[in-house]
């Protein structure tokens, strides 16, 4: 493609001449330049790509965008913000690939993960061809790549698109952080369904405010802003039950589809009930009302499925086809996953790492227990420190007996993400147990039959991140090597 038919793609730019390269590939990383790249200069926590832009010269590199001034003899197109321009450009690049394909959209403090994969999974059961983009892998056909963001940046993002339309994908279902939704990593994505699970404490470390995270989340309803963002979404497939969603109605043109348990919604869940091996309740819909026999377990799982029904009956998958789907989809890894190797104790690993999702997963194991409910909890270094303290408090006043470690400490001390817990707890007992392993290995010594351990916060990760360096850790492999050597 040529520079300046990418140009024609955005509106406030400045530039020297009309040079018109054959652009061959966009990068933002200058060690991927080939010859005929167009190098975004981006500036990241640890470099500033404007840094790189010789070196992507020197590789190749026919054009440059930036902020700042850049030393090369390339032309150099300066923006306000490459990352919203990048996206933009890489829709283009790539041909518009959202709009050959139905997008469906996730947002939420919790359950993007679940809910995507419960949609992929019916529309599977559809007979529909799925990609799916998020927290665990993207994933086209039978080909998964690990991630390390949920939402990945622009230019990944474009490519998957088109690499999914080549494959002939027909529906694409893909989880929206706040932050790829504040930083402009999905601009120029055409979302045909917009969903939101619920919104509760989490990123106040990059968002400052709840008021500003539920400003940023709802930009997937009311459309993200810019001049050439192609569509809001079509439909916004919205949780009645929690309050951000009367500000998301008031403000998306989308059609509204609502879901939810307490309050009067179009799709609703009644007569829950639950047990140590699934959930039966009552679905209403506009179209009449089913019994639901699912193996997925907690009020959690009955407002993911409710918002995987909604999703894809707005979809235009028949209604038989969803409840069909919904009774023998199994839980995502690392989602309230059992790890049984016979013991007469049941342990439950969970991604659980907000204030909201471990009160939650607490809650549901809480309804089921006959004997001790045990918690292992860590909070992440480098994240939100405003809810290690409320984190603690949660587990203490929901467990019987609350193990506090380490979880991804990154560069900040452990001992004293430790302490910021610890200064939650008011009077009840706790035990601290920096070495992950070890309050893993103390939690199964210390169940006894019909005892719950909770292992929360890592889910489906297969690391710990002390310092700079990223360690081989698997709570399921970790708890599953305990029962073995202790039981
Ligand atoms: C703060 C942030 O958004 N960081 C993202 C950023 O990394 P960074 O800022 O460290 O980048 P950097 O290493 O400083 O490099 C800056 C630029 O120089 C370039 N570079 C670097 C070295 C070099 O030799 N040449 C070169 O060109 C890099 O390619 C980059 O373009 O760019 C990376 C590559 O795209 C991202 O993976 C990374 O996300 C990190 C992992 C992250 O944690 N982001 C958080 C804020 C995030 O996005 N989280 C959300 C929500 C998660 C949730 O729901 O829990 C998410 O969607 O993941």
């Amino acid at each position: 493609m040529r520079l300046q038919e990418l140009l024609a793609h955005l509106h406030d730019f400045t530039s020297k001449g009309n040079a018109n390269p054959f652009i061959t590939s966009l990068e933002m990383d200058s060690r991927e330049v080939k010859k005929g790249s167009l190098f975004f200069c981006v500036k990241g926590s640890t470099f500033d790509g404007h840094s790189f832009a010789k070196q992507a010269e020197e590789k190749g590199a026919v054009t440059i965008i930036a902020q700042e001034d850049v030393d090369v003899s390339i032309p150099v197109i300066k923006v306000r913000d490459t990352k919203r321009v990048m996206a933009v450009l890489a829709d283009a690049f790539y041909n518009h690939p959202t709009q050959k394909l139905q997008l469906i959209g996730v947002t939420g403090t919790n359950g993007k993960t679940s809910i995507t994969h419960i949609v992929e999974q019916i529309c599977q059961a559809a007979g529909r061809k799925t990609g799916l983009i998020g927290t665990m892998y993207t994933k086209i056909g039978t080909t998964k790549i690990e991630m390390k963001n949920t939402t990945p940046e622009s230019l990944f993002l474009q490519k998957s698109f088109q690499r999914m339309v080549a494959e002939k994908v027909e529906t694409a279902i893909m989880e929206v952080s706040s932050h790829a939704l504040d930083i402009g990593r999905v601009h120029g994505c055409d979302f045909d369904i917009a969903v939101f699970s619920n919104l509760t404490q989490d990123h106040l470390d990059y968002h400052g405010t709840m008021h500003e995270y539920r400003r940023v989340k709802g930009l997937l309803f009311t459309g993200l802003g810019y001049r050439f963002d192609p569509n809001r979404p079509k439909f916004a497939v919205l949780n009645a039950d929690d309050p951000a969603t009367l500000e998301y109605i008031r403000s998306t043109s989308a059609t509204i589809i609502t879901y939810g348990i307490n309050q009067s919604s179009d799709i609703m869940a009644k007569n829950i009930s639950m047990t140590a091996s699934g959930t039966t309740f009552e679905l209403i819909t506009p179209v009449g009302s089913y019994n639901i026999n699912m193996r997925l377990i907690g009020m959690f799982s009955v407002y993911n499925v409710l918002a995987a029904i909604a999703t894809c009956m707005v979809s235009r998958i028949p209604l038989s086809t969803i409840i069909g789907a919904v009774e023998t989809v199994t839980g995502v890894p690392g989602r309230f996953e059992i790890v049984d190797k016979g013991q007469d104790f049941t342990v439950i690993v969970d991604y659980a790492h907000t204030p909201d999702s471990l009160r939650s997963v607490l809650n549901t194991v809480k309804q089921f227990s006959y004997g001790k409910v045990i918690v292992v909890i860590g909070c992440g270094g480098d994240r939100d420190r405003s809810k290690r303290p409320i984190m603690a408090q949660i587990a203490v006043s929901n467990a019987d007996v609350s193990i506090f470690t380490s979880d991804n400490p990154r560069s900040e001390d452990p001992i004293q993400i430790l302490k910021d817990m610890e200064a939650g707890v008011k009077g009840e007992t706790y035990i601290t147990i920096p070495d992950r392993e070890k309050a893993i290995f103390y939690a199964v010594s210390n169940a006894g039959e019909g005892d719950i351990i909770i292992i929360a916060g890592k889910g489906h990760e297969t690391y710990q991140i002390i310092g700079e360096n990223t360690y081989d850790f698997d709570d399921r492999l970790v708890a599953a090597r305990a029962i073995k050597e202790l039981i």
